[in-house]
């Protein structure tokens, strides 16, 4: 147990305990019960009744936490030890109805809230795509309206399917319609792939959104597009959820739309790296199918992608404390 003034908790010491033994937490770092708080709580939300095409990111939670055994203490990158500025803690799956979407979403929003009212960041681990909905309703609670920067192949911002209104293709037509979101700062990253139709973007565009698509990436390069993302954010509460199908199936398989032509995962990593100013309130990463997976490539790419999430947030937590 740790009180508010020791130091935090941090992760099992792999030169005393193998770092393939034991259950898995996120970079085994202990369970929220383990600590009296967390600035940072990992959180897993196995719920994939939402997607279009293949199932099974209802697994992407635990896979990742499997991955992530081998991340280490310092981040070089951003010359900083995430889990010794911050207590970061891994807080367990919400249980959310496989049967009954709006239920799930309503037991996502307020679990998040429970959450947030303890003064902790999330740093959510889905899930499909569907949950960035409830996370953002409970995020606009806290903050207002977020900022939002969006990696994803795809737009997510789609009406319905089947007559659906929550799905893994529609949680940022719903946030923009609910007024949960600051739409002067609205962004996607490394859309591409066909659509239904023209419209798609034009509706996009008309909900406040810029694109910055895969091919603006690599010709502009990460630095170039990580400083336009910077202005637009500016000083503003910022969410930030990503697809892993952001990046090139070749870097990414485990998923469940795949699309070619995407980023590489060294690309979303730096481009994340470049966003460390920002005030980065809470984030997603979604979409890991682990059925589709090899050799874990999909599921390491989203545990560094998620570790140098929660080293931005430490990082602020541990300036704003002084
Ligand atoms: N959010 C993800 N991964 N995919 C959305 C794809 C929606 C569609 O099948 O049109
Ligand atoms: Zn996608
Ligand atoms: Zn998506």
């Amino acid at each position: 147990m740790t009180t508010a003034s020791s130091e935090p908790v941090g992760p099992v010491d792999s030169s005393r305990v193998p770092r393939y033994a034991g259950p898995a937490t996120f970079a085994r770092l202990p369970r929220l019960d383990e600590v009296s708080r967390a600035d940072v709580a990992v959180v897993g939300v196995p719920f994939d009744t939402g997607v279009s095409y293949r199932p099974g990111a209802r697994f992407g939670g635990n896979a990742i936490r499997e991955a992530s055994r081998l991340l280490r203490p310092y981040n070089p990158a951003q010359d900083a030890s995430p889990f010794a500025l911050a207590q970061v803690a891994d807080a367990g799956d919400i249980a959310a109805n496989p049967f009954n979407i709006n239920e799930a979403v309503e037991t996502i929003e307020a679990s998040a809230d429970a959450l947030l009212a303890t003064g902790a960041r999330l740093m959510t681990l889905g899930g499909d795509h569907t949950i960035a909905l409830p996370l953002l309703r409970s995020m606009a609670k806290k903050h207002g309206p977020v900022a939002l920067l969006h990696f994803d192949a795809h737009l997510d911002t789609w009406d319905t399917y089947f007559g659906a209104e929550y799905t893994h293709g529609t949680p940022f037509r719903r946030a923009v319609e609910e007024g949960i979101l600051d739409t002067s700062a609205l962004s996607h990253v490394g859309t591409r792939g066909p659509l239904y139709g023209k419209q798609d973007l034009d509706d996009d565009a008309k909900m406040g959104f810029g694109i910055v698509t895969s091919a603006d990436v690599m010709r502009r390069g990460v630095d170039e597009v990580a400083d336009q993302l910077r202005q637009r954010i500016g000083d503003r509460p910022l969410y930030i959820s990503i697809d892993i199908d952001v990046l090139d199936p070749a870097h990414a398989p485990g998923t469940g739309t795949p699309e070619a032509g995407g980023l590489t995962s060294r690309e979303l990593l730096e481009i994340l790296r470049g966003l460390a100013t920002c005030n980065l309130v809470s984030a997603d990463l979604v979409e890991v199918a682990p059925a589709y997976d090899h050799a874990e490539i999909t599921s390491v790419a989203a545990s560094h992608t998620a570790y140098e999430l929660t080293t931005i947030m430490s990082r602020q937590i541990a300036a704003a404390r002084g």
